[in-house]
């Protein structure tokens, strides 16, 4: 009966026919008004590649990959129970990607699928879902709208290009939304505003609250026609068109409905409201849009009321992306109203990814020009200069700022180009200034705040200190929860020491200077464990089969690998691969003997057999006790760093610093003479360099300098090894 009205319209229009049947047997609309700016033209043109019958349910591999004009990567947030999810659920079904309307109150929705989330009947993580609309692909990630996930709501919206806020109409602008719509600002994000549960008694159509409570300027784009539990639909203010559901019981799900144009026979007093709320839109937007006033006053200065819908649409477009203005809708998602328009809302107004500017570049608050600790204010420089700034949030040393995406790009092309032309005379062009080689620290300490109260000043403190120095690197220890200063040598430490008690008048505590180690294996070793474990009712069985063995460790920082067999690479699946080297890392991290990351071990896995209903983390843990088991096996060994040593002393002194060396376990490699100078390259432990300055100073009587770099990490000596693990445990 349906497809029959349809072709009754379009019988004259043969050329759209088939199109037609693709997208109305779908349901969509039905045309009551001829074709005056029927929308189903447009859609069933484009939906030309969707022919299915009512009740089929699209795939995700239907969704061809649009041009990215036509993505929409939009979140719909809002205040808790506001009907996000039911207004998703509408979407998902509206767009034929569900057979049937999911609801929050039956605990069957796609995007609340956590367990807690269909219990309680809300949305606790962001849950992603993609589909498409009249051409266009919409991925829209649902947010939760407790205030308890706001963090959520914040990782969701930073990677967005619009965002659709929903409110229940009969509470106005409710705590939670003023919050995100904070966070929706921070990021610039354009929005779309929906004024949801228009079938409540005490369902109001104020926009007052949008203006006053979230300081932002709604643009009207819809009246309701009826209210309460007599709410049929809405009037579309730019096209002047009814959208009317006309729904025969409650299990209606509201796919069709009527679209009519405004005529002399409907209600007055709607004409007039309309007639009202159309020209004060239109006036709206020629406010907000230099480009639409100035087509109002040159084409249609006489007429307002004529300028074509598209055009109204444009200029909306253009102020929304702008967030000059924030389109308002409104509906009832729970009865199946207003949903559609909202779609077409979507991809009418909000911006597709290559629309939006992200803000990526830091803002520097002045600019400066050093003479040592004198700085002077400049208003600006050229190229070729070197200035300070100050300000800076995110950047760290050794990154290079530039001024924006498009001129990196440009850069980019233009140093393409130069090189090419360079090429002859071995030159490469590169826009990104070489940044600093961070070395590995060797020696750390814990450092304490003088009270619990200044624990946060502190972490402040070092926070600062690292993004200024890369080589300074803190971490909290895992057993103790002391905060642990990494550092290049004793005087880094003293100086970073220094700084936090001057410049950020923090008194701190320094531990022991201690050594960083690291650990390696000396034997190849094969080995199995099975992880047998019942956490609730689900019982976790996991088998692994792996050997260890040790690899060259001389080079600095030497890593270590994991490879599968060829069979094993064939048959595990991805999570279940990733799962178990996450195992392998993590027992990377600890050796078995003093607890240091071990270096220079290749492992191989040869067998993992997994029992259904078995977690990755599972997976994980047991390869991760297997590996230990596996590096106990396969005997420890402590590896030290080990410095090269390069000393300037006059000759005289010469041979009592050899002396000394010596007592070091120091190896001379070279002995040089520089004027009158002799220069000494040698390596030595750092374990035996702790007040090396202070030491030589006396033997050399102040006549000598030095300095010193990591050279590699070495397989401590069997005795000596004994001392420290002895030490370690304090039994020395
Ligand atoms: N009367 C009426 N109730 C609605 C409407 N939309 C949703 N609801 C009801 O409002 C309640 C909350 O709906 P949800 O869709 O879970 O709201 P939400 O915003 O997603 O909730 P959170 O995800 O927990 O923030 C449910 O009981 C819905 O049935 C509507 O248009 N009218």
């Amino acid at each position: 009966m349906f497809l029959k009205y349809v072709l009754s319209v379009f019988n004259s229009i043969n050329s759209m026919l088939t199109s037609c049947l693709g997208c109305c047997s779908q349901g969509r609309y039905l045309l009551t008004a001829g074709l005056q700016g029927c929308r189903c033209r447009l859609s069933c043109h484009l939906k030309r590649h969707y022919s299915f019958l009512p009740d089929d349910v699209k795939s995700l591999r239907a969704v061809v990959n649009p041009d990215i004009s036509k993505i929409r990567n939009i979140g719909i947030m809002a205040h808790i129970d506001a009907g996000k999810t039911t207004t998703t659920e509408r979407m998902l079904y509206y767009s034929g990607y569900t057979r049937a309307l999911g609801d929050v109150d039956d605990g069957d929705t796609v995007t609340d699928f956590m367990a807690q989330e269909r219990e309680r009947g809300i949305t606790i993580q962001s849950a992603a879902v993609t589909f498409d609309w009249k051409s266009h692909r919409i991925n829209l990630i649902d947010t939760p709208g407790h205030v308890d996930f706001t963090l959520e709501v914040e990782r969701a919206l930073r990677v967005l290009d619009g965002a659709v806020a929903v409110f229940d109409a009969s509470a106005g602008v409710e705590a939670q939304t003023l919050t995100v719509w904070r966070q929706a600002e921070k990021h610039h994000i354009p929005c779309v505003c929906f004024l949801n549960k228009m079938d409540k008694p005490a369902a109001n159509f104020s926009i007052e609250s949008i203006k006053q409570k979230l300081k932002a300027n709604p643009v009207l784009l819809q009246i309701p026609v009826g209210s309460g539990k007599n709410f049929t639909g809405v009037v579309d203010l730019l096209t002047n068109q009814k959208l009317i559901w006309k729904l025969k019981s409650m299990r209606d799900d509201g796919r069709v409905f009527e679209i009519k144009a405004l005529d002399q026979s409907d209600d007055p007093e709607l004409l007039q409201v309309v007639g009202e709320a159309r020209t004060a839109l239109i006036e709206q937007v020629a406010d907000l849009d230099d480009e639409f006033a100035e087509l109002l006053l040159t084409n249609f200065s006489d007429n307002f009321d004529a300028v074509p819908s598209i055009k109204l649409q444009e200029a909306i477009r253009r102020v929304t992306l702008a967030r000059k203005g924030v389109p308002v809708l409104c509906g009832s998602s729970l009865r199946n109203k207003g949903v559609q328009p909202l779609l077409d809302a979507i991809t009418a107004y909000l911006p597709s990814p290559n629309e939006r500017h992200h803000d990526l570049v830091e803002r520097m608050s002045r600019l400066l020009v050093p003479f040592a600790d004198q700085h002077v204010e400049i208003p600006s420089m050229t190229a070729g200069n070197i200035a300070l700034t100050v300000g800076l949030k995110q950047t760290v040393t050794g990154d290079t700022i530039i001024s924006s995406k498009a001129a990196a790009a440009a850069a980019a092309r233009r140093a393409q180009n130069d090189s090419g032309a360079e090429k002859k005379g071995g030159e490469h062009a590169n826009i990104i200034l070489s940044g600093v080689e961070v070395p590995d620290p060797v020696f750390f300490c814990t450092i304490e705040p003088p009270s619990m109260a200044k624990q946060a000043d502190l972490e402040n403190a070092l926070n600062c200190l690292q993004r200024e120095d890369p080589s300074l690197k803190v971490r909290v220890d895992p057993d103790s929860g002391q905060t642990i200063l990494c550092g290049m040598g004793e005087l880094h430490i003293e100086i970073i020491h220094d700084r936090i008690r001057r410049e950020y008048g923090i008194e701190t505590h320094l531990g022991p200077l201690q050594v960083a180690y690291r650990e390696t294996i000396l034997n190849e070793v094969s080995t199995t464990d099975t992880l047998d474990r019942t956490v609730g009712e689900r019982r976790h069985v996991v088998t692994v089969e792996l050997a260890v063995r040790p690899v060259d460790i001389t080079s600095v920082g030497g890593s270590c690998e994991i490879t599968f067999t060829e069979k094993l690479e064939g048959q595990l699946l991805p999570e279940v691969k990733e799962a178990v080297e996450n195992g392998v890392h993590s027992s990377y991290l600890q050796g078995p003997l003093l607890g240091y990351p071990v270096q220079g071990i290749s492992t191989l896995i040869q067998d993992v057999t997994i029992e259904p209903g078995t977690s990755a983390a599972m997976v994980s843990a047991c390869v991760s006790r297997c590996m230990l088991k596996a590096l106990r096996l396969a005997g420890g060994q402590v590896l030290e760093p080990v410095m090269s040593l390069e000393v300037t002393v006059g000759e005289e002194h010469l041979s009592s610093v050899l002396g000394d060396l010596a007592q070091r376990r120091g190896t001379v490699r070279d002995i040089q003479s520089r004027h009158d100078n002799k220069v000494l390259l040698a390596t030595v432990p750092l374990a035996e360099m702790m007040g090396y300055s202070t030491i030589l100073r006396t033997v050399t009587s102040g006549n000598a300098t030095f300095s010193l770099e990591l050279d590699a990490y070495e397989a401590m000596n069997p005795q000596e090894q004994n001392t420290l693990l002895k030490r370690m445990a304090g039994l020395l």
